[in-house]
């Protein structure tokens, strides 16, 4: 048989996100001179108590009477708590109000202050074990009911012994020196050290288990909870230095975070990647089978960039991870660097550049050139070539562009039916295509061959696409004037690591490394845009604007559940999901599907009422990838 299963709560840092008196301190101190003194000082006598280092009674007794306060800071007290309740708390106000029976608070605190707090939450005045203020006529506080076992050392364990819960099992949880206590006396079969407030290593070391949140707790126990998962379970791994945003919104959704400057390679990643929830990267980062393989909890990878070809989108779909990207928060750097460098590559300029560093006065004009009236041909007409396009128009350029399907000219430029055709007329070539494998190499002695003499080569989009032999020659044969190019085959993976290149020591060359995106807004804008996409399909299960999942976009999940269904695109899985349901008797709320060749996404909501035996059948369908439930 099921023992009852007794948790017993703290309250200060725990049940609120605050310790009450140093609130009550606060409060009665107000517009008074030596407040922050005295604040400092109770806070100190709390966090001695916690650690353990003073006594409760005499912790107690130094923070009562610095307070000085009264019945009327108490209730302005009690306001406060109210919105000082911890989210975790919060949110699982159904679990209290079903189960309160079984939920008791031991506090070294007030009952004054604790009761009308926790008893909001359906928690039984009975089950509220704490000190009582004592007052004087005129409603100040004086002192503390000394007899309370509460109020002296070790008084949780006191309390505990008189309370003899041995008819079930008894879980602490609370986030001091004092709650710990109870486990070591053997009143407690588990100590839960509670984080979501404040995380004090001398008692997270000696806990059973660590709580970032109470639903924590109430998952590790199979209790019923609020939300499906707890999000503090959730991993996060972002690699190659994305913007601190991102850190911060992951953080806030309460995930557990891991920041890494560089890329890493298969191996290294194949290792850090287990239990890993949500992979954020760059473009270094290759996303291959192997890495995969080893992805025991993946469920999202965030590219924090456009280009997706450093993953291989395919092996991710059939494992079930949903991949997105940031497809227009850089696409305006990459212009304004395309265009700088056109301008730049017209005038000679790194080469004048370079022999003025080298001491050189080369006042000349030969071989520069106004961009005014030159011809740009765009090769990739998307996101970027058609901004592009029209910021080049504007500085007077004539503008040609070349794509492999079918796009609206903006402006006067003019659209090329081949490739061969554009080569044969622009002064200034600037490659715009994405990094799919059948763009590889693409850009060879061919199409060098095609281009203008003095012609000028900019590539801003993958390092993949050009063969390189084929531009060096062409440089050094005079063929081409200059080229830009941000983008190579081989890059390394962290601003340590050397770059090797035959472009390295070209004339008229400009060389960067890969920061074609790299500007502070967008980086920002990157970081903003993507831990919100993941954060929404963790919640809701929303797939819109993803690069490899059918594109789903949902309604708000209200008083349901969720069921999200990932499978092999064969016939018939949506037939064998209901017919799992109506075996059951359960009401569908409402149903979504989509699919690709791959793969079918369903999304089925739910009424709230079903058995594990649901899930296990669900679960079981035969061609499922993953399966979750979301609440
Ligand atoms: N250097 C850097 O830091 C950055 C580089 N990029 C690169 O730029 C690429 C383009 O970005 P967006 O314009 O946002 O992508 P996009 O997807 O909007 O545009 C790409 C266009 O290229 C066309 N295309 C593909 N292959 C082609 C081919 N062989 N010939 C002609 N047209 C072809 C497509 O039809 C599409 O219209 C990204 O995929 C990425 O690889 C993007 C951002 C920053
Ligand atoms: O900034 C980066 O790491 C990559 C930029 C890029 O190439 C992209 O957005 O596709």
């Amino acid at each position: 048989m099921n023992k009852r299963k007794y948790l017993v709560i703290d309250f200060d840092s725990t049940f609120t996100r605050v310790e009450a008196l140093d609130e009550l301190c606060d409060i009665a101190h107000e517009g008074k001179s030596d407040k922050q003194e005295i604040l400092q000082k109770v806070k100190h006598i709390t966090d001695l108590a916690m650690e353990g280092s003073l006594s409760f009674r005499e912790a107690l007794e130094q923070r009562v009477d610095l307070l000085v306060a009264n019945k009327a800071h108490l209730a302005q007290l009690i306001s406060r708590l109210k919105e000082k309740v911890s989210e975790s708390f919060k949110r699982n106000r159904e679990f209290f109000e079903k189960h309160s029976d079984d939920v008791l608070i031991i506090s070294n605190g007030f009952k004054d202050f604790i009761t009308p707090i926790v008893t909001a939450y359906g928690i039984k005045e009975e089950n509220i074990y704490a000190n009582t203020f004592i007052f004087d006529e005129e409603g100040n506080i004086t002192g503390f009911d000394h007899t309370n076992p509460l109020s002296q050392a070790k008084g949780k364990v006191k309390l505990m012994q008189e309370l003899d819960l041995a008819d079930g099992q008894v879980f602490v949880i609370g986030d001091g020196h004092t709650d710990y206590e109870i486990r070591e006396a053997g009143l407690a079969h588990k100590f839960y050290a509670f984080t979501e407030n404040i995380e004090r290593q001398s008692v997270t070391q000696k806990a059973d288990h660590v709580a970032p949140s109470f639903d924590e707790v109430l998952y590790v126990n199979k209790l019923p909870r609020s939300i499906s998962y707890p999000k503090n379970r959730i991993k996060v791994l972002l690699l190659e230095n994305v913007h601190p945003n991102a850190f911060k919104a992951f953080e806030e959704e309460g995930y557990q975070v891991e920041l890494y400057k560089g890329a890493m390679d298969e191996a290294e990643l194949a290792e850090k990647i287990k239990g890993v929830s949500i992979l954020g990267i760059r473009s270094k980062t290759q996303i291959t089978k192997k890495v995969l393989e080893k992805a025991n909890r993946l469920m999202l990878i965030g590219a924090f960039c456009i280009g997706t070809n450093q993953i291989d989108l395919e092996a991710c779909m059939e494992k079930g991870v949903a991949v997105f990207n940031a497809p227009y928060s850089n696409t305006r750097s990459v212009v304004e660097l395309a265009v700088g460098e056109v301008i730049m590559l017209m005038r000679n300029l790194p080469d004048k550049i370079t022999a003025m560093h080298q001491g050189k006065w080369n006042k000349s004009a030969t071989n520069s050139f106004e961009v005014r009236g030159k011809k740009l041909g765009i090769i990739g007409y998307g996101n970027i070539g058609s901004q592009l396009s029209v910021l080049a128009e504007s500085m007077g350029m004539d503008v040609y562009y070349y794509d492999i399907v079918e796009k609206l000219a903006l402006g006067n430029a003019t659209k090329c039916t081949s490739l061969k055709e554009l080569l044969n007329t622009v002064d200034v070539v600037s490659l715009h295509v994405d990094g799919r494998s059948e763009n590889k190499n693409i850009f060879g002695e061919k199409e060098f061959a095609q281009m203008k003499d003095g012609a000028i080569l900019i590539n801003l989009a993958r390092g993949s696409v050009v063969q390189i032999p084929a531009l060096v020659h062409n440089l050094k044969n005079g063929k081409l004037k200059g080229a830009g190019i941000d983008v190579f085959p081989e890059e390394p993976k962290n601003n340590q690591e050397e770059f090797i290149s035959e472009l390295r020591t070209m004339p008229n060359v400009i060389l960067t490394p890969h920061i074609g995106g790299s500007t502070l807004e967008a980086q920002e804008n990157i970081a903003d845009f993507v831990p919100g996409k993941l954060i929404e399909y963790v919640n809701t299960g929303n797939t819109f604007n993803s690069v490899n999942f059918p594109n789903l976009q949902l309604p708000q999940l209200e008083n349901a559940h969720r069921l999200l269904h990932i499978h092999k695109n064969v016939s018939g899985i949506i037939a064998k999901i209901n017919g799992v349901l109506a075996q059951h008797n359960i009401n569908i709320v409402g149903q979504y599907l989509k699919t690709n060749e791959q793969i079918g996404y369903v999304i089925t909501d739910i009424d709230k009422t079903y058995s594990e035996e649901v899930i296990k059948d669900l679960k079981s369908i035969e061609h499922t990838i993953k399966f979750r439930i979301l609440y």
